[in-house]
């Protein structure tokens, strides 16, 4: 299913929307449940998705057996979500050529980490859950529908270098 003129905005709206609030989501969210360290919007969200990720489905820590520690805040989660972030920000920009800017995260993904693509769903909807969690003023069924049907392209970039 491709992405529409309007699929492509709202994708984009979404993602940029959450710089100007990184503040206030810090103060109120970072400082009761998370470490105070990471306060920026980019940081909350990578300790929200990482942290839902690995608690909700454990068995996605078996490609990390090589982290000390796997509690929200800690270095290698936050390193790590700072970089499937990086890697999804990449993927917003680069929405007209997804399948050529991510052929080598594919490649690696498929040859090197050896990650089954079933795990590229789940991260996919831990990102709209923490989207929706985030902004649910913005994240209106339309708005839903645009960030479900981008994330399900990723996921087919992601896993090109599979078939
Ligand atoms: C939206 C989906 C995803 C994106 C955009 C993404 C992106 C990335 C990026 C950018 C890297 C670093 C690549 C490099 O070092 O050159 C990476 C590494 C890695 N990814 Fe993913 N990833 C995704 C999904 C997943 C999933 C679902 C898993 C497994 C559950 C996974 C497991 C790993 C592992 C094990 C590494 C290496 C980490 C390390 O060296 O400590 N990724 N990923």
């Amino acid at each position: 299913m491709s992405l529409n003129a309007k699929d492509k905005s709202n994708v984009k709206a979404i993602f940029a929307k959450a710089e100007p609030r990184a503040e206030e989501i810090g103060v109120e969210v970072l400082s009761s449940r998370y470490s105070r360290h990471c306060i920026s919007f980019i940081c909350l969200f990578i300790l929200l998705l990482l942290f839902r990720l690995f608690t909700v489905y454990p068995q996605t820590k078996s490609y990390f057996s090589h982290w000390k520690d796997f509690t929200a805040g800690s270095a290698e989660v936050r390193k790590h979500g700072l970089t499937v972030m990086q890697g999804v920000l990449r993927a917003v920009d680069m929405m007209d050529n997804l399948n050529t800017s991510l052929l080598s995260l594919s490649e690696l993904h498929a040859f090197k980490l050896r990650v089954d693509p079933a795990n590229f769903k789940i991260i996919s909807h831990n990102i709209l859950l923490v989207l929706a969690m985030l902004f649910p003023d913005d994240f209106t069924p339309d708005v839903h529908v645009s960030v479900d049907k981008f994330l399900a392209q990723v996921n087919l970039a992601l896993s090109v270098k599979y078939r």
